[in-house]
């Protein structure tokens, strides 16, 4: 059996080498030769899988490591009777702890603390509903719009009153059809209805927000912010966007080692109930333990300061704000240097690795903690 998989995608050769060659590709530029005499077909979202990539061709299942799955042409799959799988879910927490060291890294350079903020999330699926737990608990009140939801446990509201939150983030698929669909979804229109001060996140997908229409906002606009993981024209990114963005990354916000793993082991299951083949791996023996498994705070600690200091030793954002400037102003080939950044991406690893050391007696709230998604350990 031949196995064509993304060179990008970890654990195949563990994973899948068992059940047959695997041969590895670079996925933005996978074509039609590539694929032909392959039997199954395991991508990232940056190959398009549709009719002139598989027409022809020997595949009968394909597997695509991510939650989005706006880059394959599913009904063309299943007119064919290609079997497909995609990994819901697998990096939802990763892209929650993007949101909370964004939100984090705003508050701190205005002095703020994270529930002095009203967050509206749109899209409570996998990734919305997670963040709407964590913000909920940590004491930040949190609005929800999805029209294909009706959940009396969510904050659900209409469309309107989510844009009036001081931040906006986006958790949808990216969609053109439909009742309801996400291009373009924040328009000028929408950007118009939010606060002048507010702040927008997108991690969904670039066309989900109008980026000409959000660059000319920021330009008017100066107390506007924006947060965007993702871009209109990916792999190029515009450098007059990025200079008005407070934090811009290169589609990173999913790229926890955990979440990466996860995706590959989603698409290894749904690969061996396809085969109808034993599963002989289990993830977590896979994953390595992380660098920094637990961290203590001194008694007298108050968890205002002591939590944006913890979430940016977790996780950092402006690292991978600083990665992409740099790369886009020093490089000659803006789409190049993004795809590099991603492809040499460093490990990082959930909050949820990282065990926050207390006593019985600390001065800190210890589920605070938990419920920004780290372990705690207490100790008498
Ligand atoms: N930047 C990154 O690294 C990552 C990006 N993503 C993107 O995030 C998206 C969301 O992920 P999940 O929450 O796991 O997906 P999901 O499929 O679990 O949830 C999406 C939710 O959006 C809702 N929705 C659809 N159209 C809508 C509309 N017009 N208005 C409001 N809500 C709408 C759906 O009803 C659903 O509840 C993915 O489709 C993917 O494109 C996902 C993971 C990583
Ligand atoms: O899971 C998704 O959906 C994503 O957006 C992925 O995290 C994107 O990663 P790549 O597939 O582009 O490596």
């Amino acid at each position: 059996m031949k196995i064509v998989a993304d060179e990008n995608m970890p654990l195949v050769d563990s994973l899948f080498g068992e059940l047959g060659e695997v041969v590895r590709l670079p996925g933005r530029s996978m074509s039609a030769t590539d694929v032909k005499d392959a039997d199954i077909l395991l991508v990232r979202s940056v190959t398009q899988v549709n009719e002139s990539l598989l027409s022809g061709s020997s595949v009968k299942f394909v597997g695509t490591a991510t939650i989005g799955t706006d880059h394959v042409d599913m009904s063309w799959l299943e007119s064919q009777g290609i079997a497909f799988a995609n990994a819901p879910g697998c990096n939802a927490h990763s892209v929650v702890d993007y949101v909370i060291s964004a939100l984090i890294c705003l508050c701190q350079d205005e002095y703020k603390s994270i529930s002095d903020l009203s967050v509206g999330v749109i899209g409570a699926g996998n990734v919305g509903r997670r963040l709407i737990t964590r913000l909920k608990k940590l004491g930040v009140e949190v609005k929800a719009y999805d029209p294909f939801v009706e959940d009396d446990s969510l904050p659900l509201v209409s469309f309107d009153e989510v844009l009036n939150c001081d931040v906006v983030s986006l958790h949808v698929p990216l969609t053109k059809d439909g009742e309801h669909p996400t291009f373009h979804l924040i328009n000028e229109d929408a950007l118009r209805c939010m606060k002048r001060s507010a702040v927008l996140i997108n991690t969904s997908r670039g066309p989900v927000v109008d980026n000409a229409a959000l660059k000319q906002h920021l330009i008017l606009c100066s107390e506007f912010k924006a947060v965007l993981d993702v871009w209109e024209a990916e792999p190029v990114v515009e450098r007059e966007l990025l200079d008005l963005v407070d934090l811009g990354t290169a589609h990173i916000a999913g790229y926890s080692l955990d979440g990466k793993y996860r995706g590959t082991f989603q698409i290894y299951t749904e690969a061996c109930k396809f085969l109808g083949l034993p599963m002989r791996k289990r993830l977590p023996q896979m994953l390595p333990e992380p660098d920094l498994v637990q961290v203590g705070f001194s008694k007298e600690s108050v968890f205002e300061e002591v939590f944006p200091r913890l979430v940016q030793v977790a996780y950092d954002i402006r690292r991978d704000d600083r990665a992409l400037r740099r790369a886009v102003l020093r490089s000659t080939n803006v789409a190049e240097a993004f795809d590099l950044l991603r492809k040499n991406y460093p490990t990082r690893r959930e909050f949820s690795s990282l065990s926050v050391k207390m006593r019985k007696n600390d001065s800190v709230n210890c589920s605070k903690f938990e419920a920004a998604g780290f372990k705690v350990k207490v100790k008498s």
